[in-house]
């Protein structure tokens, strides 16, 4: 918490810290489930298919944006439940901004794993 001296323990320790961040991510918030599935999904399709290194860099950002956002989105709700378990009209405005930075990152990632995807299924038919 404090501004204290750079040590590469404390540096180690806080990668300790986002790694639990995700196992958070990953093992509570459902929503990143459904997240979670689509990229295995979208990985196994790419793989059997055969994607170029751009495109593979563009599965990447999608998949990781996501994911992130929900990461996000998911400490914003806590931290908002934890301020005001009642209901406030505040609260309402900064969830549902969260949520909807999600499902813009979530429509573009489509968009893109269609750009990607829907050429290629084209030609195998
Ligand atoms: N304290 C509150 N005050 C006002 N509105 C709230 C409050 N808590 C939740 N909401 C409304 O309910 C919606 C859903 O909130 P919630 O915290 O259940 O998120 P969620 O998207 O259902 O996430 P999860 O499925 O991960 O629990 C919010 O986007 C918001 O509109």
């Amino acid at each position: 918490m404090k501004n204290e001296g750079f040590t590469l323990r404390k540096r180690l320790r806080s990668f300790k810290f986002a790694g639990n961040g995700i196992r958070l991510l990953i093992t509570r918030e459902h929503n990143a489930w459904i997240h979670c599935f689509a990229a295995v999904c979208v990985t196994l399709a790419g793989w059997l298919i055969g994607l170029s290194s751009t495109e593979w860099i563009a599965i990447v950002f999608a998949i990781g944006s996501v994911l992130a956002a929900e990461a996000v989105n998911s400490s914003i709700e806590a931290l908002a439940d934890l301020v005001s378990p009642e209901y406030n009209e505040a609260i309402k405005r900064t969830k549902d901004l969260a949520a909807g930075a999600v499902l813009i990152l979530a429509i573009s990632a489509a968009i893109v794993g269609l750009i990607i995807f829907i050429p290629k299924i084209l030609t195998l038919s």
